[in-house]
């Protein structure tokens, strides 16, 4: 699992973070090459590019955000808005509770996440 982001104060539900940071990328060879990258669809769901954060120094701490092995641990959803990625607190977030964003069923199944409890 690596690194992960813990909350240092009360996040309140429907705060928002972002954008993610990263390289636009056209390729969707990047989702083999990279931990790091969302996909960037259009309005119709058409994959647009993609947001790569592999590269430290070009993304942000949202990098660092892991993906629930369960519903109950989510609390953060992903949406893209004028291009980029955000995240959503979906429900209040305590101190010392783990960030946590689900990042679709394709690259959750590659962790090992049983991936029919989301929708
Ligand atoms: C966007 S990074 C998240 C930050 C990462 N933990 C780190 O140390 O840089 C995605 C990677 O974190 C790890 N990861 C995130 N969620 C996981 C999970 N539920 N189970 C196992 N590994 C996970 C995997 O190695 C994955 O490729």
């Amino acid at each position: 699992m690596g690194l992960g982001v813990f909350a240092r104060r009360f996040i309140e539900s429907r705060s928002y973070f972002g954008p993610y940071g990263g390289d636009k990328r056209n390729t969707h060879l990047i989702e083999e090459a990279s931990d790091y990258s969302w996909q960037v669809p259009d309005k119709s769901g058409n994959i647009m590019y993609y947001i790569d954060g592999g590269e430290p120094n070009k993304s942000n701490w949202l990098r660092f955000v892991n993906c629930p092995n369960t519903v109950s641990q989510e609390n953060l959803i992903s949406f893209v808005y004028h291009g980029d990625i955000f995240y959503l607190a979906i429900r209040n977030i305590t101190v010392g509770e783990e960030l946590l964003v689900y990042y679709g069923h394709n690259y959750a199944k590659k962790l090992g996440v049983d991936t029919t409890q989301f929708r």
